[in-house]
């Protein structure tokens, strides 16, 4: 096991890259213990360019190579890229699948029992070192196996080890709703652009006044409802903007758009049962 890399990442798109640049920003491993093969080589000829990352000419020579296998490609992949390596496991591989598409039944059922599978659901936050990442993992998974998966999430951003009942619900909570966070700052910050701010500053006042709250829900324990009532002057100008928020029905749709996408994550995985 020495000599291969400690992790192995098949396919480079936006969710490896994502979780490699975290992986250097806190210098959690060297480098050069990160191998990567991916269809397009663009992002790892751009990861590679200040670090030892190497880049792996096949699936099968990465899975041959690596302790740990992060497989990062779309879920119309994953079959096609877990037969392709199921010859070059090792009985003490570590399988990582970062897909909602897939039970961890269906993944064994992929690689013919070869080896261990874990699931995570990371999310985009995780290359600045702030990600939410949910892992499960069967019992099966040894202990130190196990805990490496949890300490290289841990280096990008906070992890909870939850069942896999949960999983279809990750996505909605951490893993697509960045995408949702991102839609509410870029409208936001066109509203301030409207009042009369420069773009960038618009963007810069939103981003750190939701980066704030956020650190206000997780660190002061108080409800978010009282935190947003201590916001509120009587008669002031809060409570006119919310009063109209709730006019339009902005927690309704909040809802109805995180359930579409826990409608849909269920969906798919029926698809593939
Ligand atoms: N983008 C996100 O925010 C999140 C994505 N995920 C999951 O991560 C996985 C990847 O998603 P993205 O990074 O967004 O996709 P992407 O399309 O950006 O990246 C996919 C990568 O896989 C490579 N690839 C495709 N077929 C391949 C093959 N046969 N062998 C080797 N490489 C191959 C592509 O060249 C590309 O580099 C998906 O399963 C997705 O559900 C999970 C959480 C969040
Ligand atoms: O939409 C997707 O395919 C992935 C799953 C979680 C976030 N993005």
């Amino acid at each position: 096991m020495a000599d291969r890399f400690q992790y192995g990442f098949i396919g480079c798109g936006n969710m490896v890259s994502a979780i490699i640049q975290g992986m250097i920003s806190s210098q959690f491993c060297p480098s050069s213990q990160i191998g990567v093969s991916s269809r397009t080589q663009s992002r790892i000829q751009a990861l590679s360019k200040d670090t030892d990352i190497v880049a792996v000419q096949s699936n099968q020579e990465l899975a041959q190579k690596s302790s740990i296998i992060i497989v990062g490609v779309k879920p119309a992949q994953y079959p096609t890229v877990l037969h392709e390596i199921t010859s070059s496991l090792h009985s003490d591989t570590l399988i990582v699948s970062i897909t909602p598409s897939f039970t961890l039944a269906q993944l064994q059922h992929m690689i013919d029992h070869k080896c261990h599978v874990l699931r995570a659901m990371p999310n985009t936050p995780l290359a600045v070192g702030c990600g939410m990442t949910a892992i499960c993992a069967p019992d099966d998974v040894p202990a130190e196996i196990r805990q490496k998966v949890v300490d290289l999430f841990s280096s990008c951003g906070r992890v909870e080890v939850i069942p896999e009942t949960l999983m279809d619900v990750v996505p909605a909570a951490s893993g697509s709703s960045p995408a949702f966070f991102f839609i509410i700052a870029e409208a936001m910050a066109d509203a301030v652009v409207m009042q009369g701010m420069p773009r960038q500053q618009a963007y810069s006042f939103v981003a750190q006044t939701m980066l704030g709250s956020a650190k206000m829900i997780l660190e002061s324990g108080k409800h978010p409802g009282q935190l947003k009532d201590e916001v509120c002057s009587p008669g002031g100008s809060t409570i006119a903007g919310i009063a109209k928020l709730e006019e339009m029905g902005l927690r309704g749709t909040i809802i109805s758009g995180m359930n579409a996408t826990w409608e849909k994550i269920k969906e798919m995985g029926k698809k593939t049962e």
